[in-house]
């Protein structure tokens, strides 16, 4: 009698499926993931792409969560093993049926079905968690804005969105403080691209100016060789800059100037745009938006992940 291994090999589907191009996007709450992957989705198109967030592997809904000892931060108030064993599926083609958590009444709801377009999205607070759940993924982001920032964008996001007060934000935070240490921000190491949208520390821009981006471009993945649009003329929008990682070496990082006209910052979009084999059209509207707003550094990092996207699918047998 065969393995049973073998045997349950041998009972599946005759062609193996066709593995999508796998990308996570991970960060703290309210570090600017959904805004980032929603240029990415639409951009894409629902043909082509399908996103997930790992919120929805909330072990508790919000009312259960108030009496623990622990907070949405920490991995016993996920099942993260669940999730490990749904993006092992989706990395190799397979469908889930994943559990939703309602942002909105804070309840579980009733699962959906998710098949595995061309390209997945995974984003949420612990995609890089784990060894296998990163073993998942083509592409690794983490998100990293300033703390203040980052505080400043949860308050406005969970009282103008989710019913929250100032005040019961405020105190979440504080509550939160040492699991993110503990478990969100370490996952910062260990991304293939550290994003980090904030003012330049060295000049003193008016308050209005729009926040910069400095992409730190690790040498775990291959990246799109720059050169050719960071030319003479273009160049106040981006450059390239050699930094010390933090997490290690001296690492290259991209610096894209919220302070630069619109104009110079479109037509390096629309440079990265032409190099990315892209439809001979404009650079699509739905990059760099926030909001009702525009972020012309948020619309070039999004170029940057869209560029590795779309070449591993092209690459893909
Ligand atoms: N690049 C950016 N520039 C300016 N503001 C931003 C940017 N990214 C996010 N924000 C602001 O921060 C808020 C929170 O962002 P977003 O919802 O994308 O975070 P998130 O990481 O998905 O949060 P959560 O995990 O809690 O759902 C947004 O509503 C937006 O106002
Ligand atoms: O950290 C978060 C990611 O978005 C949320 O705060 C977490 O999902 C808990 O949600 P809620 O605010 O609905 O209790």
């Amino acid at each position: 009698m065969p393995d049973k291994n073998l045997r349950i090999r041998r009972a599946g589907p005759d062609e193996p499926r066709r593995r999508p191009v796998m990308i996570a996007i991970a960060g703290d709450s309210a570090a600017g993931k959904t805004t980032l992957t929603r240029g990415l989705v639409d951009a894409l198109g629902p043909q082509r792409c399908v996103s997930l967030c790992t919120d929805d592997y909330h072990r508790y809904d919000r009312a259960e969560r108030r009496d623990l000892p622990f907070t949405a931060l920490h991995p016993d108030c996920n099942y993260l093993e669940i999730m490990e064993q749904h993006l092992q599926l989706l990395a190799t083609g397979s469908p889930i049926l994943k559990p939703v958590y309602d942002h909105a009444t804070g309840e579980l709801v009733r699962p959906e079905l998710v098949e595995p377009a061309p390209i997945v999205i995974v984003e949420g607070l612990f995609p890089l968690h784990s060894r296998l759940s990163r073993a998942c993924f083509d592409v690794t982001v983490f998100l990293d804005p300033p703390e203040e920032i980052r505080r400043g964008w949860k308050i406005a996001r969970d009282t103008g969105k989710r019913g929250y007060s100032t005040e019961a934000v405020l105190a979440e935070l504080d509550r939160r403080e040492a699991e993110s240490a503990a478990f969100i921000r370490p996952q910062r190491a260990t991304a293939d691209l550290v994003v980090r949208f904030a003012p330049i520390e060295t000049r003193d821009d008016p308050a209005d100016t729009p926040l910069s981006a400095t992409v730190m471009l690790r040498p775990t993945i291959d990246h799109p060789d720059l050169t050719g649009v960071l030319q003479p003329g273009l160049t106040r929008a981006m450059h390239l800059k050699l930094e010390r990682d933090p997490d290690g070496r001296p690492v290259e990082s991209l610096h894209v100037h919220g302070y630069v006209p619109r104009e110079e910052s479109i037509a390096v979009e629309k440079a990265i745009w032409a190099s990315l084999d892209a439809p001979d059209t404009d650079t699509p509207d739905c990059l760099g938006r926030v909001g009702d707003g525009r972020s012309e550094p948020l619309a070039i990092a999004q170029l940057l992940l869209l560029y590795h996207l779309m070449d591993l699918d092209r690459g893909r047998p």
